[in-house]
């Protein structure tokens, strides 16, 4: 029997461009060469039509690190067994990752969603109950999970978006924690951008030969298998997809719905958003890419989405660590803004 189940329809606006030529004439009459701030230029721009051209602030920033577990994993395909998933998250809610130590630098505040890793933690104030499942099925096999489960990931995240939103955040970053995710990401950019699986298989958390050449087989069976949910970007994620990455994908909807920005981290959270634009390619415009990994597939992933990432420092580190790094460059491309002197105020004269 199949469920039946509602797929929540997310209603996106295109960021209008129509005040593009008060904001960058703005820009323009700054105190400084023309286009000298570079990427920061391009960046207060999109930070204008997303919170206004006058005086547009980042409110609240949040970073939300969505988790799940992946039959893959049992193939050898990552440098650790799913675990290690339940014990990172253990680790985010004791303070003692990464991310918590860039969102600490970074003031942002930190979301942990558990989206169906092996064995649910006990409940903490940082822990968000999301659960699908105790990790997908094997995508070489069978299917990840249903539709309907896919559905049912995407209106945990609409609701968590809505209540974030009345809270009064307007950015969000994208993080995740899934041994085993990159496995299912690269066949999932496979299918969604056509390029051949080479080109989107990477040594994820370091594997060695012998993983690597199990991880092409598992990702060239898994497209094979599922070759006819090819151009239903739904239906992809159900096949190949993880409980993460489908959380991460209805939280793009959700926030672009919701006209808050999404700072994507690095290879499965930019797939995730990858997959937002193909179910609604209006998401697009709320996306800041925050950095290039040194993940195999990410450049040619940000160059599919003509995306120009703000950093590429080599990370392959995941739980949201680039974006919580590039967060004080949104900061700075609103404060040259938002502070600088035009010409005419500075007595400036070129
Ligand atoms: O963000 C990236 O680009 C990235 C690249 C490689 C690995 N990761 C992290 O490593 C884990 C996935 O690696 P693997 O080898 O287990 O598939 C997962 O928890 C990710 O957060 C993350
Ligand atoms: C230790 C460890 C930490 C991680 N953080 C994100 N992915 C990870 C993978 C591993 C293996």
């Amino acid at each position: 029997m199949t469920d039946t189940f509602v797929l929540p329809h997310f209603s996106i606006a295109r960021l209008a461009g129509d005040r593009d030529d008060d904001i960058r004439a703005r820009i323009d009459s700054r105190t400084k060469p023309p286009g000298a701030l570079g990427q920061l230029e391009s960046l207060a721009l999109q930070l204008a039509r997303l919170y206004g051209s006058e005086s547009p602030q980042l409110q609240q920033p949040t970073m939300l690190v969505f988790a799940g577990d992946h039959g893959v994993t049992n193939e050898g395909v990552s440098i650790a067994s799913s675990a290690v998933t339940g014990q990172m998250v253990r680790n985010f809610l004791d303070g003692g990752a990464s991310i918590n130590a860039f969102c600490g630098q970074s003031d942002m505040a930190l979301r942990i969603v558990d989206c169906g890793i092996l064995e649910p933690l006990p409940a903490h104030p940082m822990l968000l109950d999301h659960r699908l499942g105790a990790g997908t099925e094997p995508i070489h096999l069978t299917a990840a999970m249903s539709e309907a489960t896919v559905a049912r990931g995407f209106a945990n995240a609409r609701q968590l978006i809505g209540e974030l939103c009345k809270a009064g955040v307007n950015l969000i970053g994208l993080g995740e924690m899934g041994i085993g995710n990159t496995t299912s990401a690269s066949a999932l950019m496979a299918a969604l951008t056509g390029l051949s699986s080479d080109e989107c298989i990477g040594r994820g958390s370091g594997i060695d030969d012998k993983a690597f050449l199990r991880k092409q087989e598992i990702v060239t069976q898994a497209l094979k298998r599922h070759v006819e949910t090819f151009g239903n970007p739904v239906r992809m994620l159900a096949a190949l997809g993880g409980f993460e990455i489908v959380g991460m994908t209805g939280a793009v909807l959700a926030a672009a719905e919701r006209r808050m920005g999404v700072l994507v981290d690095g290879f499965i959270t930019t797939v995730a958003a990858l997959a937002a634009c193909h179910i609604e390619p209006a998401a697009r415009d709320y996306l800041i890419f925050a950095h290039c990994s040194g993940e195999k597939g990410h450049a040619a992933l940000l160059n599919h989405l003509s995306a120009e990432p703000l950093l590429s420092l080599n990370l392959r580190m995941g739980e949201g660590s680039g974006a919580a790094l590039a967060l004080p460059l949104l900061r700075s491309a609103l404060a040259f803004y938002n502070e600088m002197a035009s010409f005419e105020q500075a007595g400036v004269v070129v």
